[in-house]
């Protein structure tokens, strides 16, 4: 079957994270993870709690749904999850969003290849650190970043690190020491993913993100290391569909 199993479609906002933050885009958001991150902020996408909510759709049904919501808005789609690089038949809609003039972000996490990474513009790939409790098969990511190399998509590229703790640092200068041509991004974690409180949340999360950036730049090894926030949540907290 050729449809795509679509959780949310939303935007036009902010990219929120990671190397084209600050950019309007709509968003993508399918069904479906392979990992299950202890504080992930989107498992609706993968528990089950939000299962009647998974509309199956083919390509063209996505691309209309975009114009229907964004208009003429937008000239840039971001499509995330869930794992996304689980769905095969997403070709159809990144050769659908190309012919409209559309530029492309995919989030995915690093655990499974396909052809089509080699069409995104902007490509996060975001291995889980320790405190996720996922554990990273090298072999597969080592895989996926050699054939990004050997196809010259470097400039299109990123590497993204949600930190919680020490243990994920260390992580993720492991990753950077192993695929040190790629850009790192460190990325604030968010604790509490279901608090309504934003003025709380922000408050907490600024915080993190000075001590984070005190780590990082007392740190030799991270030189190259670029340290955001959650942009979004800062601005609108655990909000969905934004
Ligand atoms: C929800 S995931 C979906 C895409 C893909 N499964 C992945 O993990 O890369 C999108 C991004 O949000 C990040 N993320 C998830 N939960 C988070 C949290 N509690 N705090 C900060 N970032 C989080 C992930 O690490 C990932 O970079
Ligand atoms: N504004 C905004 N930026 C984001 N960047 C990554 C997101 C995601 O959930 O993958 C996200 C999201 O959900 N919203
Ligand atoms: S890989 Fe991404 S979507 Fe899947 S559980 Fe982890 S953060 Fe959530
Ligand atoms: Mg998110």
């Amino acid at each position: 079957m050729s449809k795509i199993p679509v959780l949310e479609i939303f935007g036009p906002t902010i990219q929120g994270e990671g190397m084209v933050i600050g950019k309007k885009t709509m968003f993508i958001r399918t069904a479906g993870c392979d990992y299950s991150c202890v504080w992930c902020d989107s498992a609706f996408t993968w528990d089950g709690s939000a299962k009647n909510d998974i509309v199956q759709m083919s390509a063209e049904e996505i691309w209309l749904k975009l114009k229907e919501t964004g208009n003429d808005r937008f000239s840039h789609v971001t499509i995330s999850g869930g794992n996304p690089a689980l769905l095969r038949h997403l070709d159809k809609v990144i050769h659908l969003l190309k012919e409209n003039n559309i530029s492309i972000a995919l989030e995915t996490q690093g655990s499974r290849w396909q052809d089509w990474f080699l069409h995104i513009d902007d490509l996060t790939i975001s291995p889980k650190p320790p405190s996720s409790e996922m554990k990273t098969d090298y072999t597969v990511l080592d895989h996926i970043i050699k054939q990004l190399k050997d196809s010259n998509r470097f400039p299109n590229t990123s590497l993204k690190v949600v930190i919680f703790n020490d243990e994920d640092l260390l992580y993720a200068k492991g990753i950077t020491k192993r695929y040190p041509l790629l850009p790192l991004y460190l990325q604030v974690g968010n604790e509490d993913v279901s608090t309504e409180n934003t003025t709380k949340l922000t408050e907490v999360l600024l915080h993190h993100y000075e001590d984070l950036i005190d780590k990082v730049v007392s740190d030799k090894e991270l030189n190259e290391a670029r340290v955001l926030p959650q942009l979004h949540t800062l601005v609108w907290g655990n909000k969905r569909g934004v």
